[in-house]
C-alpha cells in the first residue's frame, strides 16, 4: 500500500471541517490504492519539481502532494495539504522536495531563492568587513559553517551572516524550513556548531549515498530532524485525527529531534528534563507515557503533577494524542493513571491500610492509624500553634510560615518524632540556624502542632506524603512500573520519597520534569538528600513552542535578577532559551489609579475581540482571588463581559479572569497582566514578619509567579499597573 506523509500544515492555510473530512476521505483512498482513477493524481506542467502532483478531493478542492516512487513497489506520497483548484495549482508549480546531501534530511520548500525574504545574494561576495558586527559573524561564524557543515543554501547563509540584528534574523529563520529556523536560532543564541548538530542529530543520520534521489529523499523524511516537518502515517485513525485538527495537532506530531530523544531514550535510573516555559516538557511527557504503554500495555504508569486542574489537563491532552492509550483508574491498574500527586498519596494510603499502622508511627509517632484517612490544611492549625504556644523565639521565628517549612523541610522529611530527634536533626538549606536551647522552643510548637492534629483528626499533606512513603516501603511487591513528573520543582521533600517507594529503582523508572523559574509553592529541594540519584542523567530543552521571542525577552528578563537554583545544582540556566515565533513587543502601560487601569483593560479586550481574536483566548492574570473579582466586576461595568475561572470547569466562551497560579501550565494567545504595581508584586501581605530567608525565598517566588503569567501569552502581552511597577520588571519600563 502507498506511504502516506504529511507535512506539517501550514497555519495560514486553515480550511474548515467540512474540506478536512473530504481530505480526510481523499487519503484514506489514495493510501489504499493510488491507481484509483477518482482520485486524479496528476502532475503539474511547468512545475519546478517533477515528483508535485496534485489530487482531486472535491470538484473545488485539490490536493498537492509530492510522490517518491524510490526503488520499492509502493509509492511515498508526501501530502502538503489542500487549496481551491485554481489555488493549488500555483502551490504546485512552486513547491520543491529536495534531499540536504549534508545533513540527510528532506525539505520541502515553497519558495525560489529569489523570493526569501531576508536572505542574500546567492553570488554575493558581502561577508567581508561590512558584516563583521553582525550578531552571527560577532559570534565567529563563517559561511563555510553554515554551508558546509550544516547544509545551508548559501543565499540564505548570506542572508544570515548579514542580518544586522537579532529581530532580523529571526525573521529570516521563521521563513526556513523548521530544522533550519531552529538551527539559525540556536545559533544566535550561542550555540556552537557542533552543539547545534548534536541537538538535530544531524551527524549521526547523515545519508546521501542511496542508489538514487528518491532513495535519499525517503531516507531523509526518516531523519529525526525532518520530524520536525514531517510524520508517518502509519494509521486510518491516526491520519484522521491529524487532518481533522490541522496545525492545532502540531505537537501530537511534529517532535524537535531533542524532544523525541526524551520521548524515545531508555534511561538506567531517574532523569531529570528541565526547560524554560514552553519548551514542551509536558509534550515529552505525553508522548512519553504513550510510548512506555504501547511498549508494554500491561505496565503500569503514573503521570503525575502538582495540582489537580493540572492533572485533569494532562488527561485531556493524552485522551486527544492517542484516543487508544488505556487510563487506568486506580494504583496498581495496566495504563496509564493521570492523577495530582496528593491524590495519589490518597491513592496509596488507601491501598496499602495494611501497613498504615507501622506507617504512621514511623511518622509521627504514636497516633492512631485513623488519622490517615482525612488530608487537612495546614495553614491555620499552624496559625493557631504559633499563637497558642508560649515558646521564647525571636518574631520573625515565630511565624507559621518558618514553622511550616521547618516542618516540611526537616521535621517531617526526617522522621522525627522526638525533641532528641530533633536535636540531633540535619537541617540543610534552611538558611537560620538553631541552636539546642532553640530548638527545644522550636519543638514545643510542633508538638502544640501535632497535638491539635491528633485532637480534629486528619494529617497535612507533607505528613500524608510521608505516611504513604513509609507504607509502600513495606510492601513486598511495587504498585507501579513507571513514574512520570510534571511541575517537579513544586513538590515536596515528602512528595519526592513518595515517588521514590512508590516506583522501585531501575530502568525508566522515574523520569522528571521541571522548571526552577516556575517554582511557585513551597521551598526549593535537592533531590540527591531524598535517595533520587539524578547522577549525570538531567539535560535541558531550549526552544520555546508557546510565545514569541518579544514575550520571553521580557519574561527572562524578570528572572535575570533573581538567584535561583533547581532540583539538582545551584544555579539554574537561563541561557539559551529561546523562541523561533515573532510577534509584537509587549506593551507596558501605567495608570494613575484603578479606574483609569480597567479603562485600559476593557479597551483592550474590546479591541481584541473586534479584530476578530476568539474571546476565550483571551486571559486576564491577577495576583489573587479578590482582586480576580474586583477586576471582573470593573469590566462588567465597562460592559465587557468575562468570567473568573476558579476551580470549577466553566464552559461559557468569554475572556477569562485567573489568578496567576491557577494560570499555571495554561496558555493564551493574548494576555493582560493586571496589577503589576509595587504592592502586589510581590504581594506585600505574603511577605510580612518573615525571616530573612524565608522573605528571600517568598520574594523569589513571586517573582516566578510573575515569570509565569507573562509566559503564558502565544502572540500578545500586556502589563498594567497603577502608580509605580513592580521591582521585577522596572528595568523594562525605562
Ligand atoms: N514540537 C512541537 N510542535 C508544535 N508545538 C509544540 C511542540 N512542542 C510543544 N508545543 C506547544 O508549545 C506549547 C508549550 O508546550 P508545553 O505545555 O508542553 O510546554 P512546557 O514546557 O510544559 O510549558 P510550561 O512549563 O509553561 O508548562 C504548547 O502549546 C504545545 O502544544
Amino acid at each position: 500500500m502507498p506511504q502516506i506523509v504529511m507535512a506539517v500544515q501550514d497555519a495560514g492555510n486553515r480550511v474548515d471541517g467540512s474540506v478536512r473530512g473530504k481530505a480526510y476521505a481523499f487519503l484514506e483512498k489514495l493510501s489504499a490504492n493510488d491507481a484509483l482513477p477518482g482520485l486524479h493524481i496528476e502532475p503539474i506542467q511547468n512545475s519546478t519539481d517533477s515528483r508535485v502532483r496534485t489530487g482531486r478531493v472535491s470538484q473545488f478542492w485539490r490536493a498537492v502532494l509530492f510522490k517518491v516512487q524510490g526503488s520499492g513497489t509502493e509509492a511515498h506520497y508526501v501530502y502538503l495539504g489542500v487549496w481551491p483548484h485554481d489555488n493549488a495549482i500555483d502551490v504546485a508549480k512552486k513547491v520543491r522536495l529536495t534531499f540536504n546531501p549534508v545533513t540527510g534530511i528532506t525539505q520541502v520548500t515553497a519558495e525560489s531563492p529569489a523570493d526569501r525574504v531576508g536572505a542574500g545574494d546567492e553570488h554575493g561576495t558581502a561577508i567581508g568587513d561590512a558584516t563583521t558586527a553582525t550578531p552571527l559573524v560577532a559570534l565567529g561564524l563563517s559561511l563555510e559553517d553554515l554551508v558546509e557543515e550544516l547544509g545551508f543554501e548559501s543565499d540564505i547563509a548570506v542572508g544570515a551572516l548579514e542580518a544586522s540584528d537579532e529581530d532580523a534574523l529571526l525573521e529570516l529563520a521563521a521563513g526556513l524550513v523548521p530544522w533550519q529556523g531552529s538551527a539559525l536560532i540556536a545559533l544566535a543564541s550561542g550555540e556552537s556548531v557542533a552543539e547545534v548538530k548534536a541537538s538535530l542529530a544531524i551527524e549521526e543520520m547523515r545519508t546521501d549515498d542511496g542508489p538514487d534521489e528518491d532513495t535519499n529523499l525517503i531516507a531523509g523524511l526518516k531523519h529525526p530532524a525532518a520530524a520536525m516537518q514531517f510524520t508517518f502515517v502509519e494509521e486510518d485513525e491516526e491520519l484522521r485525527r491529524i487532518i481533522e485538527e490541522g496545525d492545532f495537532a502540531a505537537w501530537k506530531v511534529f517532535l524537535h529531534p531533542e524532544q523525541r530523544r526524551y520521548v524515545e531514550q531508555t534511561s538506567s535510573g531517574p532523569f531529570r528534563l528541565s526547560g524554560g516555559a514552553g519548551t514542551g516538557k509536558t509534550v515529552v511527557l505525553l508522548h512519553r507515557a504513550r510510548r512506555l504503554h504501547r511498549a508494554d500495555p500491561s505496565a503500569r504508569i503514573v503521570l503525575t503533577t502538582f495540582t489537580k486542574t493540572l492533572a485533569e489537563g494532562m488527561k485531556r491532552e493524552l485522551r486527544s494524542l492517542d484516543p487508544t492509550v488505556v487510563l487506568a483508574d486506580k494504583l496498581g491498574d495496566a495504563g496509564v493513571l493521570v492523577v495530582g500527586i496528593d491524590a495519589a498519596v490518597s491513592a496509596a494510603i488507601r491501598t496499602n491500610s495494611a501497613h498504615m499502622s507501622a506507617a504512621v508511627s514511623a511518622v509521627l509517632g504514636d497516633r492512631s492509624e485513623r488519622i490517615a484517612a482525612r488530608l487537612v490544611d495546614s495553614d491555620e492549625r499552624w496559625r493557631d500553634a504559633v499563637a497558642s504556644s508560649d515558646a521564647d523565639l525571636p518574631a520573625d521565628l515565630r511565624h507559621a510560615a518558618f514553622f511550616q517549612a521547618e516542618y516540611d523541610m526537616v521535621v517531617v522529611p526526617g522522621r522525627i518524632t522526638s525533641r532528641d530527634g530533633y536535636f540531633k536533626a540535619r537541617r540543610p538549606g534552611r538558611g537560620v540556624a538553631l541552636d539546642r536551647v532553640r530548638r527545644a522552643e522550636v519543638w514545643k510548637v510542633v508538638e502544640s502542632y501535632r497535638a491539635r492534629s491528633s485532637i480534629d483528626g486528619g494529617i497535612d499533606f507533607g505528613e500524608a506524603a510521608a505516611v504513604a512513603a513509609e507504607a509502600l516501603g513495606r510492601r513486598s511487591s511495587p504498585l507501579v512500573d513507571h513514574v512520570l513528573v510534571d511541575e517537579g520543582q513544586d513538590l515536596r521533600p515528602t512528595h519526592w520519597q513518595f515517588l521514590r517507594a512508590l516506583v522501585p529503582e531501575g530502568q525508566d523508572d522515574l523520569f522528571i520534569a521541571e522548571d526552577a523559574h516556575q517554582r511557585i509553592y513551597g521551598q526549593r529541594v535537592v533531590l540527591g538528600r531524598l535517595g533520587i540519584k539524578i547522577v549525570g542523567r538531567s539535560r535541558r530543552l531550549q526552544l520555546n513552542y508557546r510565545t514569541t521571542a518579544q514575550n520571553l525577552h521580557f519574561a527572562v528578563q524578570v528572572l535575570e535578577t533573581g538567584g535561583y537554583s533547581d532540583l539538582e545544582s545551584d544555579a539554574a540556566e537561563v541561557s539559551g532559551y529561546r523562541s523561533a515565533r515573532l510577534g509584537p513587543a509587549p506593551q507596558l502601560i501605567r495608570a494613575d489609579n484603578l479606574t483609569q487601569e480597567l479603562d485600559a483593560c476593557a479597551d483592550l479586550v474590546r479591541a481584541w475581540v473586534t479584530a476578530g481574536a476568539a474571546p476565550d483566548s483571551i486571559g486576564i492574570l491577577v495576583r489573587d482571588a479578590t482582586q480576580a473579582q474586583q477586576v471582573s466586576r470593573g469590566l462588567d461595568e465597562r460592559g465587557t463581559k468575562v468570567r473568573v475561572v476558579t476551580n470549577q470547569a466553566q464552559t461559557a466562551k468569554d475572556p477569562v479572569v485567573m489568578t496567576m497560579h491557577r494560570a499555571k501550565g495554561m496558555e493564551f494567545s493574548r494576555v493582560v497582566i493586571f496589577g503589576a504595581d509595587s504592592s502586589l508584586m510581590p504581594a506585600q501581605y505574603v511577605l510580612k514578619g518573615l525571616t530573612d530567608q524565608e522573605r528571600d525565598d517568598a520574594v523569589l517566588r513571586e517573582r516566578s509567579l510573575f515569570y509565569v503569567a507573562a509566559t503564558r501569552a502565544r502572540d500578545e502581552l500586556v502589563v498594567l499597573w497603577t502608580g509605580d511597577p513592580s521591582e521585577f520588571f522596572e528595568r523594562a519600563t525605562s
